[in-house]
């Protein structure tokens, strides 16, 4: 029988420093987010940021929790209700990190009888972060624990026409009775150093003005050039024209040259430069979260505010949007008639 995966990044237990150091323990400990020598990965981690981050991020955490948990996870759970309405198929739900472990949910589908499984990655763009763990991870639990399982992954679908189609609706209608004069398109950044170790000829990603637009086999694994045309289909599918649009990258950590242009700089010097009415969306993101809800939508608008800006108007995510429930149910149906290569290449 088949089954679905569906999985997330994943949030602390509760907003408590003591919860959010151990689920940021296991989340930066992973060498394909912190991609250093373990030692060194030790030394940073456990010797340095977890001093300091845990106390700062859980009163982030603090302001946008909700009563029934971390806004993350919520929107998973509504966004896994309804695929399971759609679909005969059975969905479950994990996270890379924290409680809801993969391992449980590949359990809970085996407990149904499953022995064929599609996890998909709730990530449109490919990262090593995001998408590259998620399935090394699957892997190496399916070799310990479920050695007859068959398990394969639904790839980055950033350009999936029937997603675009659903993101810039969504866009579109959180647009509908908004002032304003640009549209930031803002993504989670990664080190400029992941986008060459996942460039899979080795020497296409160069991070300059020209390399993400022309074509290559390594834009398969590329983040940016994913972040860049994702952008790019949704203003062309919108109509946005030249000029009233940009892509910029936020959430870095550390000292390490991050993708740019920064998103909290370029809303910096977008109201420094006159802009008045600035609106935002986050489609590396599916569900909001502490990135899209905090750094967005408070600190965000805070800076914006700062610099002279009037009107800030941030998009939401799909979240459990029908339209997205019926998109991953539609890709499950056609994984579960045909050979997912087929169906969903
Ligand atoms: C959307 C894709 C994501 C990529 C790519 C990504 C890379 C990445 N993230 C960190 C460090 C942190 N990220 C944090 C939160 C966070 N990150 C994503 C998504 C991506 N991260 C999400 C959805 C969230 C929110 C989780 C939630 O519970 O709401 C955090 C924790 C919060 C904080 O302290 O700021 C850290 C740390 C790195 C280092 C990285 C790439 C290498
Ligand atoms: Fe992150
Ligand atoms: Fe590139």
């Amino acid at each position: 029988m088949k089954g679905v995966l569906l999985v997330n990044l994943g949030s602390p237990d509760s907003t408590n420093p003591k919860d959010v150091k151990k689920y940021l323990d296991e989340f930066l400990m992973d060498p394909r987010v912190i991609d250093v020598p373990r030692w060194a990965r030790i030394l940073l981690v456990r010797g340095i940021i977890l001093n300091t981050r845990p106390k700062k991020s859980a009163a982030a955490y603090q302001k946008i929790w909700w009563e029934e948990g971390s806004p993350l996870i919520v929107l998973s759970e509504r966004l896994q209700d309804k695929v399971k309405q759609k679909t005969t198929v059975p969905v479950a739900l994990a996270m890379r990190y924290g409680s809801m472990t993969l391992q449980k949910g590949l359990q809970e589908l085996v407990d149904q009888g499953v022995t064929e499984v599609l996890t998909i990655p709730l990530y449109p763009q490919f990262a090593m972060a995001t998408t590259e763990t998620i399935d090394v991870k699957v892997e190496e639990l399916r070799k310990e624990f479920f050695p007859q399982l068959e398990v394969s992954s639904l790839p980055a679908f950033y350009k999936k026409p029937e997603y675009i189609d659903v993101l810039s609706r969504s866009i579109a209608e959180g647009l509908e009775n908004a002032d304003y004069e640009h549209v930031l398109f803002s993504y989670h950044g990664v080190p400029e150093r992941h986008i060459r170790k996942s460039d899979i000829t080795k020497s296409h990603c160069k991070i300059d003005g020209s390399c993400c637009v022309t074509a290559s086999e390594a834009h398969k694994y590329c983040y940016r050039h994913q972040c860049l045309d994702t952008t790019r289909m949704v203003a062309e599918k919108l109509n946005l024209k030249e000029g009233t649009f940009s892509t910029s990258f936020q959430s870095r950590l550390g000292f390490d040259p991050w993708l740019q242009p920064y998103t909290d700089r370029t809303i910096e010097r977008m109201g420094l430069a006159g802009t008045k009415k600035l609106a935002i969306v986050t489609p590396a993101f599916v569900s909001d979260c502490l990135e899209t809800l905090e750094e967005i939508a408070m600190e965000g608008e805070e800076i914006f505010h700062e610099v002279g800006g009037k009107d800030f108007t941030v998009v939401p995510c799909l979240n459990d949007r029908d339209d997205f429930a019926q998109l991953l149910a539609d890709w499950i149906d056609q994984w579960r008639l045909k050979d997912l290569k087929t169906a969903i290449a």
